[in-house]
């Protein structure tokens, strides 16, 4: 198996079908990673002994969940050199502004790339960006996925012209 890149942590496996969506994505673009539980408030050594040999390890970005007192992401991105990107997962009682907040909201010097709620597509993505600038092949599908949402729309736009919006709409509906 090749070494992985990136890093998946969350703070509970109760994050997990969030998160797992930034694992699909880097699967489509052939990136390997590794996924894995790591809370900064349940765990605090194993935080720190993540963040402290990630870079060691070969990782080369991070991606963060975690919900309401979010302090994964900032504490992981306060001990690593490596770009730490940030997914807050909604919560029951705050709707995940609370986890939002919690991860956007860092101090000057440590920044955390936040996506946003529940948004773990884009954390991936963000990853694969990130290493794009490194590795050509990863660019390259980029710029192919890229080119993918451009026609997806252009055709959905040409069949919204053609068909009129109630027809659109009709059939848009079905689709649940
Ligand atoms: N925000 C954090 C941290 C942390 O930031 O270290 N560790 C766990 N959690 C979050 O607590 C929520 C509830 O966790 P449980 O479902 O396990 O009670 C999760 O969304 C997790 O990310």
């Amino acid at each position: 198996m090749k070494k992985a890149l990136v890093g998946i942590i969350m703070g509970s496996d109760s994050d997990l079908p969030i998160m797992k969506q930034a694992a699909d994505m880097l699967e489509d673009f052939d990136i390997p990673y590794e996924i894995t539980i790591v809370s900064a408030h349940r765990t605090p050594e194993r935080m720190f002994h993540y963040a402290k040999e990630a870079e060691e390890r070969g990782l080369e970005v991070i991606i963060a969940g975690a919900g309401g007192a979010a302090h994964l992401p900032g504490m992981v991105a306060s001990i690593t050199p490596l770009p730490v990107i940030g997914v807050p997962v909604k919560t029951s009682s705050l709707s995940g502004l609370d986890s939002l907040l919690s991860i956007v909201q860092m101090p000057a010097g440590v920044p955390v790339a936040t996506v946003a709620i529940n948004n773990a597509k884009n954390a991936g993505l963000m990853a694969a960006e990130i290493l794009g600038v490194k590795y050509p092949e990863i660019r390259q599908k980029i710029k192919e996925y890229k080119e993918g949402l451009r026609k997806m729309v252009e055709e959905k736009a040409q069949k919204l012209e053609e068909s009129g919006a109630e027809k659109y709409l009709q059939s848009y509906m079905k689709k649940g």
